[in-house]
């Protein structure tokens, strides 16, 4: 049976199970189960904090675990983002009052509050700046006003909560991060399990990023309209009924299947369709 951690609270929480549920695996049905079984799928899933995750992922009793990047490299714990899932999108950044510091080296002599010691300590010592380092369990933009610390480095999406502050950012951002899937590192890559279980969630990505898109073109427009649609591996031709026409279809990017429908049109495509994708095994 394939052990499997979850995150159990946070932003990470509410779509991991989704994305589990999309790609056909049974999840917990309250917040508060800490592991449920899926006989039918031959899958354990413990529901623990994010970022003890790699921690009990490192430790080889959890084949693999669902985390942030940031959470991961934070901890230090031996273990390998080996699929990025693309939600909980969000970068690590230095923030402080404005006018306070425009460069990392300004931080020298001062004190950062952050949530994310590991990544910060590393990233100081990467960049030669000495500074101490306040750990603070979240809501760190307060850290500030109160007196905690001169500047704080912290996770930031929208903004909202560093402008609610009245903080800046300041320096390059420190890491881009998002949902990651990770296992020991060094672990058996090739384990049917695991290549399964990513190959359901690689799936469940390919859905929610292509649709199919269908259309009737002349046969002489045939290899421009494919120039448009080349599909993944390449689109599928089949003849019509009226003599001179074919039916195209292909995996396009759902991002752009209105820019390519329009092309499509402008070179004479006709009966432009798409379609949603609920499940693709590539
Ligand atoms: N506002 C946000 N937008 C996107 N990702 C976020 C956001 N806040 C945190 N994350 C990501 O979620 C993960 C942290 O999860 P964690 O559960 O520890 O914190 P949280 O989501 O802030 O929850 P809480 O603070 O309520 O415990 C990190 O990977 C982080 O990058
Ligand atoms: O840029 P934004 O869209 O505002 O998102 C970033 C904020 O979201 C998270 O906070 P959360 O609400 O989880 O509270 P916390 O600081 O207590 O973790 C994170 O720690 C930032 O504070
Ligand atoms: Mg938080």
């Amino acid at each position: 049976m394939l052990r499997i951690a979850v995150p159990n609270k946070g932003s990470l929480s509410g779509p991991a199970a989704e994305m589990l549920h999309e790609a056909g695996y049974q999840q917990r049905r309250e917040s508060k189960e800490l592991r449920i079984v899926d006989p039918e799928n031959e899958v354990e899933f413990f529901y623990l904090r994010p970022r003890d995750i790699a921690i009990y992922v490192s430790s080889g009793r959890l084949d693999i675990g669902i985390t942030g990047r940031d959470l991961l490299i934070d901890s230090g714990a031996d273990a390998e983002e080996i699929l990025p899932l693309g939600f909980a999108r969000s970068t690590f950044r230095f923030a402080a009052k404005p006018g306070t510091a425009e460069t990392i080296a300004d931080l020298k002599g001062r004190t950062i509050a952050t949530s994310y010691e590991g990544i910060v300590t590393q990233h100081l010592a990467e960049q030669g700046v000495d500074a101490s380092v306040v750990h603070l369990d979240g809501a760190v933009e307060t850290a500030i006003e109160l007196g905690v610390a001169e500047a704080i480095a912290d996770v930031v999406e929208t903004g909202t909560s560093l402008r609610n502050a009245g903080l800046e950012v300041f320096g390059e951002p420190i890491m881009k991060s998002e949902a990651v899937v990770i296992r020991r590192t060094g672990a058996d890559g090739e384990e049917p399990k695991v290549q399964q279980f990513l190959r359901r969630l690689q799936g469940v990505l390919v859905a929610r990023t292509y649709v199919m898109m269908d259309y009737d073109c002349r046969v002489e427009q045939l290899e421009k309209a494919v120039a448009l649609t080349p599909g993944l591996e390449s689109p599928t031709v089949s003849p019509l009924h009226n003599e001179g026409w074919v039916a195209v279809r292909a995996m396009v990017p759902a991002k752009e299947a209105q820019r390519i429908m329009d092309d499509l049109y402008a070179i004479g495509a006709r009966a432009i369709l798409t379609t949603a994708i609920h499940a693709c095994r590539l």
